[in-house]
């Protein structure tokens, strides 16, 4: 937990203000109440207000603010700013008042307009559900053109990596990004190794093939990935393509990777596509018995977070002490 207690360290130094749109989904309501208490966040819940209390009985959420989006005097500004985004893709004044109902929708425009400085969702919706908003109202970074997700993995017991930690990408978000979309996770997510896991990134553009020992349209995605991200970023150690043996265990990779300068010492891996990621982190994650902090999302001009659904409460105050961490670092 060692990267984990330096993130809520940073969290509680300036303390900021996060949304939870499932205000009564009783994992959020217990970690709502251990972020308060332990000084980590300030903390809205939406929903509605009987709701939340009759859920959250035994619980002391009494630091917390409630709004429901539906009663809340900000609808009508809300549904303006909404409609005034989405107009040129059909949407209507009436169908704006409507969706800025939808906490998930609410949620997004408050982080828009510095109402909160982060939101952390996805306990009970599913990751479309969350992310579909946030591309629609926060949207990019400048200079971004794809946001991407990363986890944090902690791996018990393991001297792979940086001692047992990883970053993994993109597990969340991209289905199957091209060579320009999957040269970008690679980028974003050594930015992630640095600023939010403290870890030098080595970056393994992973494949089932290692240097040319396969033949496959899939492997020459990886290939020109690599290359791209080496353009890109050349003071970055970055290589593929490589198979999960090869960029972790010294051995292997001096067997199939010579003279690589990742191969066999890789602490960042970035999956070919989203079957591969989001199967390859739930592996680690179930069987190793990994601390799986995220999906961490890269890219976002404001941050919004979701959770696995499979999620615990300390999986949920672990995202929040993250969106806290990237809110400091957005410029207002
Ligand atoms: C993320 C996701 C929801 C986007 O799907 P979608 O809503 O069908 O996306 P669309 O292509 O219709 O795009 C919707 C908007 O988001 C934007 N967008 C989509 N993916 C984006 C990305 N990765 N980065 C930035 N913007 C993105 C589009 O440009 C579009 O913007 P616009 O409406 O302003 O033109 C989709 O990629 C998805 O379902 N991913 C898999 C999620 C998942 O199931 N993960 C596994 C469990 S964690
Ligand atoms: C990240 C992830 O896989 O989310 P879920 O388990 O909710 O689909």
């Amino acid at each position: 937990m060692a990267v984990m207690d330096s993130i809520i360290q940073k969290a509680k130094a300036n303390k900021k203000r996060i949304v939870l749109p499932e205000g009564s989904e009783a994992r959020t309501l217990k970690a709502a109440e251990r972020v308060i208490k332990e000084g980590i966040a300030d903390v809205v819940l939406l929903g509605k207000e009987e709701e939340i209390k009759e859920k959250a009985k035994g619980l002391d959420i009494s630091k917390a603010e409630i709004i429901d989006p539906e009663k809340s005097p900000l609808l009508q500004k809300y549904a303006e700013e909404y409609y005034n985004l989405r107009k040129n893709k059909g949407v209507t004044e009436e169908q704006a008042y409507q969706i800025m109902k939808d906490p998930m929708y609410y949620g997004c425009m408050m982080v828009k307009l510095d109402d909160v400085d982060g939101m952390v969702s996805g306990a009970i919706h599913a990751t479309a559900d969350v992310f579909r908003p946030a591309f629609q109202i926060v949207k990019t970074a400048a200079g971004v053109k794809v946001v991407s997700s990363a986890f944090i993995m902690e791996v018990p017991n393991c001297t792979y990596g940086s001692d047992g930690v990883f970053i993994f990408a993109d597990c969340a978000i991209n289905p199957n990004p091209n060579e320009e979309e999957l040269a970008a996770i690679a980028i974003a997510s050594a930015h992630t190794a640095k600023v939010l896991a403290g870890i030098e990134p080595r970056i393994a553009m992973l494949s089932f093939s290692t240097k040319g020992s396969a033949n496959h349209e899939l492997v020459d995605k990886v290939k020109n990935a690599t290359k791209i991200a080496k353009e890109l970023a050349p003071d970055l150690l970055i290589d593929g393509e490589l198979q999960l043996d090869a960029a972790i265990v010294k051995e292997v990779g001096e067997l199939k990777a010579p003279g690589s300068p990742v191969a066999g010492n890789a602490n960042v891996l970035i999956f070919p596509d989203l079957q591969a990621g989001n199967i390859g982190y739930k592996l680690v994650q179930r069987l190793a018995k990994a601390n799986a902090i995220g999906p961490i999302s890269q890219g976002l001009a404001k941050p919004i977070n979701d959770l696995s659904r499979g999620c615990s409460v300390e999986d949920i105050v672990n995202v929040i002490a993250i969106t806290c961490v990237q809110a400091q670092g957005v410029q207002k």
